[in-house]
């Protein structure tokens, strides 16, 4: 832990029955620059298990940097520098040590825009799964099928795995990614404003899909719609200008923030 998380200069979140679960990421006074710029400014956190934690605030705030540190996406650009912790089960992931393999495997992510790749559905779920295990072809079947079943697709889909994926609609494009991440057993999946780019009944459809995944994987969803983060998270982070603002159980969040910039944020005065 450094010296100011240590020294609690970045207290916790006042206990609610939502925080009440075993932390899975423990943030501990993070710091990320690009290029000298300095984007995020001691976030300190603690995200719990198997909850779906949202995070808000508006644009420019540093909501998908924070999200992108969680599995090092960042780490492939020379000039960017993050400083601090994420503790992913006892174990820093920022440690240049920990592996990138080990912490795609633990981490899933899906982005605003869905990306499947210019292959079969299946194959999409599939090549994945091949590159971390070596599947015999009845045992990879069933992973796949689990998969599309968890993702809420598989009955859209059973009858043309063999398909382009690229003739999905785009709320399915965006559920086959969703296949794709949890096909390789995360514990936690990263959803980086997933329905953005969709209409309201796929949205709709992919925030019930959220509901149901929370009790196998810990969820982090940033979020620009907070009528979204009110619906489908438990617990909220409001963020500004690179700072964690606040962070508490979402109802809380949405009826009696305690800091008056969340306010002012979820009142609409201002973002
Ligand atoms: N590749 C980059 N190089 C330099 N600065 C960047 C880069 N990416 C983001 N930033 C800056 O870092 C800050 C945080 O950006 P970030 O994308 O994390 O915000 P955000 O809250 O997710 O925004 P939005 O809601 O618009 O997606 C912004 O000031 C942004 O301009």
């Amino acid at each position: 832990m450094t010296e100011s998380a240590a020294a609690g200069l970045h207290p916790q979140p006042a206990a609610s029955p939502e925080a009440v679960a075993p932390t899975k990421i423990q943030v501990n006074d993070l710091h990320f620059y690009y290029n000298g710029f300095h984007a995020l400014k001691g976030i300190s956190m603690a995200i719990p298990e198997k909850k779906v934690t949202a995070i808000i605030g508006p644009s420019g705030c540093g909501k998908s940097t924070l999200l992108r540190i969680f599995n090092r996406i960042y780490a492939i650009y020379p000039k960017l520098e993050a400083r601090g912790e994420v503790i992913l089960d006892g174990e820093n992931v920022l440690d240049a040590r920990y592996s990138m393999n080990r912490l795609r495997s633990k981490v899933g992510m899906v982005f605003q825009k869905p990306v499947p790749f210019p292959m079969t559905i299946f194959e999409n779920v599939a090549y994945g799964i091949r590159h971390h295990e070596k599947l015999s072809r009845a045992d990879m079947d069933v992973r796949v099928e689990k998969a599309l079943r968890d993702a809420a697709l598989w009955d859209e889909v059973k009858d043309k795995l063999k398909q382009n994926a690229l003739g999905l609609s785009g709320g399915q494009q965006q559920r086959l990614c969703i296949a794709r991440a949890i096909a390789l057993r995360p514990e936690v999946l990263l959803l980086d404003e997933p329905t953005s780019a969709l209409d309201p009944i796929a949205t709709g459809r992919i925030e019930q899909l959220v509901e149901e995944l929370k009790s196998q994987f810990t969820i982090v969803i940033v979020t620009h719609n907070m009528q979204q983060a009110a619906r489908c998270s438990d617990l909220t982070a409001f963020m500004y200008m690179g700072e964690l603002i606040e962070f508490d159980g979402t109802e809380k969040i949405f009826t009696k923030p305690s800091k008056k910039q969340t306010e002012d944020y979820i009142t609409g005065r201002f973002g």
